[in-house]
């Protein structure tokens, strides 16, 4: 029987299982996911700010897998592209007919001197509940410490995760200094940013009024500031310290450290595939999600890692897993953006879609679509239950 594999239960990997097994082929389709849930990494800002918990945002894969999927909860270490082979931390090694790697992303720290050490990374449930372990440790360390960096926050990066973190801190840090007793009027909040720009993807006033927004709730942007070490309490740019005891790093992404390990042609853990997202001379494999590098045909720049194009690339590669097996030709991926959404905490927000123009929104109309957004993601990657449960 043909088997096609498909690695990672993230929007991507989810999503092709789903489509897979909609078709009603013959194949044996294989899930292999590290977790026996899926989690929503377009929500981890919440759980790290702790505006959510993680059981609002992870749901049981079991559950929620068509029967004729079998799934493997087990850690991806290697993938033998020319022996169809795919090897396991702890089952023995599996062979496919067809792959579909959706292995996702991994924190980027661009070789900066202490950054992994020393920057609380959100991209995982473990990681965002241990940002938020230590946001909250050392904020309630004050009382005794009286040491005004246990109340200094630096965020690296600003672009859409770094924004989406600060807008749900400047709502929680409130209810947390009633909780746990420090003085809200000394807390200090810095964004540091390389590039002149912040969220790159919106469109000037949109920026102005995020930025205004969190300027106003207390957060101090640093731009054109770029980061050249991380220390136990600071954040440096060259002649620069920013001095803190919680360091959130979220500068950005690179593919699952699984690509650079097997040996693929990459760039920062992604793969440049082919139109039909296949990977050059393996007509079987197929790359989706912030594993893969599609160009935009054009801008011929490289299409960002989102959660949108991740489910679009994944309905593409589906269609041609089931073509290559029917002998019949792959389509090429394309793309039409829906626009973008940024939260700002959980009553607010930026937002530009893509339908009969640019409509641009902000304020509170934003998080009716946000909250959308989230709840289409849910219904499309599990089922109205686990939808209904999420709430
Ligand atoms: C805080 C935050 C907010 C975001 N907001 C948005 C947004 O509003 N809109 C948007 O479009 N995008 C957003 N993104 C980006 C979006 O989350 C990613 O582009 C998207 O998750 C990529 O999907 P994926 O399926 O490729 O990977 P992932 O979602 O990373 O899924 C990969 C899966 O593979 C599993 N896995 C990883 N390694 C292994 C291994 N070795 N073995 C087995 N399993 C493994 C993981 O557990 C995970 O389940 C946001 C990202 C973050 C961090």
């Amino acid at each position: 029987m043909t088997t096609i594999m498909v690695l990672g239960a993230g929007y991507a990997g989810l999503r092709v299982v789903k489509k897979l097994a909609h078709a009603k082929t013959d194949a044996h389709i294989v899930l292999v996911n590290k977790n026996e849930y899926h989690y929503e990494s377009t929500q981890l800002h919440q759980v790290a700010a702790g505006t959510k918990e993680p059981a609002d945002v992870v749901f049981d894969l079991r559950k929620s897998l068509p029967d004729s999927v079998e799934l493997i909860v087990d850690k991806v270490v290697g993938i033998d592209q020319d022996n169809r082979r795919v090897s396991l931390e702890h089952h023995d090694p599996l062979s496919y007919d067809y792959l579909v790697n959706a292995l996702g992303f991994e924190s980027e720290t661009f070789g900066i001197k202490g950054a992994e050490e020393y920057g609380w990374p959100l991209v995982d449930v473990d990681t965002a509940l241990a940002a938020r372990k230590k946001l909250e440790q050392t904020l309630a360390r004050y009382q005794t410490s009286h040491d005004p960096l246990d109340l200094s926050i630096v965020v690296c990066g600003a672009g859409f995760t770094s924004i989406e973190y600060l807008g749900e801190l400047v709502y929680r840090l409130p209810q947390l200094s009633k909780r746990l007793g420090f003085p809200m009027d000394q807390v200090k909040v810095d964004c540091i940013e390389a590039s002149p720009k912040i969220l790159p993807m919106f469109s000037k006033d949109l920026v102005d009024w995020a930025v205004d927004y969190l300027r106003k709730r207390g957060v101090n942007f640093h731009t054109s500031t770029p980061i050249t070490e991380v220390r136990q309490d600071a954040v440096v740019s060259n002649d620069q310290e920013f001095k803190a005891h919680t360091i959130i790093w979220t500068t950005g992404v690179r593919g699952s450290h699984v690509i650079a390990d097997s040996g693929y042609n990459q760039k920062r853990n992604r793969v440049v595939v082919r139109d039909d997202l296949s990977v050059e001379q393996h007509p079987e494999e197929f790359l989706v999600g912030d594993v893969s590098a599609v160009p935009d045909p054009q801008s011929g720049r490289l299409y960002p890692t989102t959660a949108q194009i991740s489910m679009a690339q994944a309905d593409t590669a589906a269609a041609n897993v089931l073509a290559r097996m029917r002998g019949q030709e792959p389509q090429r991926f394309t793309f039409r953006s829906l626009g973008t959404v940024c939260s700002l905490g959980p009553h607010d927000g930026v937002a530009e879609i893509d339908r009969m123009g640019t409509l641009k929104l902000k304020g509170k109309v934003v998080s009716v679509l946000k909250w959308i957004v989230n709840e289409r993601s849910v219904l499309e990657l599990a089922d109205v239950r686990t939808m209904l449960e999420s709430n």
